[in-house]
């Protein structure tokens, strides 16, 4: 961004939802025709799928696009007031052209959602076009650089050729050409992959900030007559603030396998094979769920970390927090899409493992999970010996938690049907153990991917770091979620009581390299934006003149005095 970087911008939808769809839906021809354009921002588009009444539930969405065969043209429409297209970014005054979501309507069938290019504005006077009203929807939780819009398409009419045509198509005789699989029209998943490492940044970005002015804050008195000790050296404060840096870095590895397993498949299915579709589909709802909710409350324990000071916006966590908490909610409701990831792959796998199919990918574990169960179980029937060294030990006992938590979910399914519910009614009344399942499944994968990271880190000393960043991630997991290793009997009380031991002790291990971890995320001050959090550590001057900056102290006395107080004293 040309004024200051991450933070959220008008074209933010442009560059991160409307040039990607048209990467992954648009015909050669379309390319050509809307691609150059919209790079060199002549086109300037956003993503309109979300509506007033629906943004979940895809298939309730309500725009039409009808086509007519007489003029070779699709009409758009907003029939209904829930129908508006809402909350789009960039939409309200910046966009002169959206991709909208709309249900198709060709020879009397409607064939469901799928995409159409609709310019918005007129390209030199940016005017809106005939049939089009759009505006903004008003100031917002934040995100106030974004003219997040609505759009009330009235009998709208737009070419055949502005469907996006590279996977299902429509006939100039108005006959529907199905998709090679109705998920590709889905879409999202770019962006949800994308949103794992932003929740990665957003977690370095606020232990950078509380860890270094940690370092630099002194308050109280650890002995009577000492001088105020660093508030980092507190054991609540190392408590509060190492796991959110462990988090971070294991996000950092799990974001760039994401990435990375997004540009693997989604190279498969250009090149038609839709195998691994499901698995990305479901790693990425479920990841982008579990890391923005984990991220989500992290950042405001940095902030309360940092006393009043944290509640200034010299200290940048205010916004990090603004900005980043919505991410919880776009891009796909997070409770909706842990749901995706149990209900459509979970519960799935765990059903065909249950009888002898050999899984793949993130699902593997489940296959072994059958077959233990197949096995006599231990006649002590006693939670495993615990190490609370050996990382491999713990990512086994994570699997057996995420495998416990499926089965129990699928076992709950089939309780409710066999107490005579209906399929939907069934899956429904076990919706919150669906969601613990998927919670677990995720958080096995993050552990596994961090543990699996090390195995490539050459250097000893950076090694053995890490590796302490991983037992206190995995540990802190252990502790935060005993409850389910308790009664999948993967723990005994007093390994739990181990656990808590263990934590204060790798607490303690950390503390001399706290400082050196959050300086290796190399944020520098601009990107951080932060007085608390600059690197010279050099706070309170600097806090001085921020404060001296503030509008309200242009002048001595602000006009408030004479407009307001002084007559209220008069009359008094
Ligand atoms: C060239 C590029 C240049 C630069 C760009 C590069 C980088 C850009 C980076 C940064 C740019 C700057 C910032 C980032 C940009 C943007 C971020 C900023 C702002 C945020 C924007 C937010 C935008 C939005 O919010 S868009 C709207 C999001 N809405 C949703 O996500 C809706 C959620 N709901 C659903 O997805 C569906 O309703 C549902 C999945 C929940 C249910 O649908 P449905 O009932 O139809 O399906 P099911 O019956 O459940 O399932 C049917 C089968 O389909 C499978 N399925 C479902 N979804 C998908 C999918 N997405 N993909 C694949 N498969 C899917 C499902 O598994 C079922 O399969 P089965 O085999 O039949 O079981
Ligand atoms: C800052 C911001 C930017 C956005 N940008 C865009 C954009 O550019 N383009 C766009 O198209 N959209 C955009 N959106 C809209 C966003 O995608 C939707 O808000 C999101 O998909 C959630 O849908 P909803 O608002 O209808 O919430 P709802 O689905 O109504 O969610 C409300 C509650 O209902 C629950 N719920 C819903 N369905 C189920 C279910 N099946 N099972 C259990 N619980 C359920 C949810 O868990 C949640 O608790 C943006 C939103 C925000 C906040």
């Amino acid at each position: 961004s040309c004024v200051h970087p991450d933070r959220p911008e008008p074209l933010d939808l442009h560059l991160g939802m409307f040039l990607p769809t048209l990467l992954n839906q648009a015909t050669p021809e379309q390319m050509e025709r809307f691609f150059t354009p919209a790079w060199n921002l002549r086109i300037i588009g956003t993503y309109a799928q979300t509506e007033m009444g629906h943004g979940t539930h895809l298939r309730g969405l309500e725009t039409t696009a009808t086509f007519d065969p007489s003029t070779q043209e699709f009409v758009l429409h907003s029939p209904t007031i829930s129908s508006i297209k809402w909350w789009p970014g960039g939409l309200g005054k910046t966009s002169n052209h959206a991709i909208v979501l709309a249900q198709l309507h060709t020879q009397g069938r409607c064939h469901g959602l799928h995409a159409f290019i609709v310019p918005i504005r007129d390209m030199d006077t940016h005017v809106p076009l005939p049939g089009v009203v759009v505006g903004d929807i008003g100031p917002k939780f934040g995100f106030s650089e974004v003219d997040n819009g609505f759009l009330k398409l009235e009998h709208v009419r737009i070419p055949l050729d502005n469907m996006l045509m590279k996977f299902a198509k429509v006939e100039p005789d108005g006959t529907y050409v199905k998709p090679p699989s109705a998920k590709l029209t889905y879409g999202m998943v770019f962006i949800r992959s994308m949103i794992v490492g932003q929740s990665a940044l957003a977690l370095a970005k606020s232990c950078t900030i509380a860890i270094r002015y940690s370092a630099v804050r002194h308050q109280s008195e650890l002995r009577p007559g000492e001088p105020e000790p660093q508030i980092l050296n507190y054991q609540t404060q190392q408590h509060k603030l190492f796991p959110v840096l462990a988090a971070a870095y294991a996000f950092t590895f799990v974001g760039q396998y994401m990435k990375d397993t997004y540009r693997r498949i989604s190279g498969d299915i250009h090149a038609g094979d839709y195998s691994q579709l499901p698995e990305l589909h479901a790693l990425s709802a479920g990841l982008k769920a579990f890391t923005t909710w984990a991220a989500n409350a992290a950042i405001e324990v940095c902030r309360m970390s940092c006393g009043g000071h944290g509640y200034s916006r010299s200290s940048a966590l205010p916004d990090i927090y603004v900005e980043f908490t919505p991410t919880c909610t776009y891009e796909g409701e997070n409770t909706v899409m842990m749901l995706q990831t149990a209900s459509r792959y979970l519960v799935k796998s765990y059903r065909q493992a249950s009888v002898g199919q050999r899984l793949q990918g993130s699902v593997s574990y489940l296959s072994e999970a059958a077959a233990q169960r197949l096995r006599p179980r231990p006649v002590s029937g006693g939670a495993a010996p615990l190490s609370t060294q050996d990382l491999l030990s713990l990512v086994h006992l994570y699997q057996r938690r995420a495998a416990s938590l499926v089965e129990l979910a699928a076992k709950s399914i089939q309780q409710e049907l066999q107490r005579g519910r209906s399929q939907e009614e069934a899956w429904n009344h076990s919706s919150i153990d669906l969601v613990r399942a998927s919670d677990a499944h995720c958080h096995f994968v993050v552990v596994k991917l961090f543990v699996d990271k090390l195995e490539q880190v050459d250097d000893a000393a950076v090694k053995a770091v890490l590796s302490t960043l991983a037992l206190l991630y995995a540990l802190k997991g252990l502790a935060d979620n005993s409850g389910d290793f308790l009664q999948a009997g993967l723990l005994t009380v007093p390994q739990a009581t181990r656990v808590s031991a263990r934590i204060k002790e790798l607490l303690e291990e950390l503390r001399p390299d706290a400082v050196a971890l959050v300086d290796a995320f190399d944020l520098n001050d601009r990107k951080l934006n932060s007085v608390l959090g600059r690197y010279d550590g050099n706070v309170y001057e600097h806090l001085y003149e921020w404060a001296r900056q503030s509008p309200l102290n242009a002048t001595e006395v602000h006009e408030s005095f004479h407009k307001y107080l002084k007559p209220l004293r008069s009359r008094l």
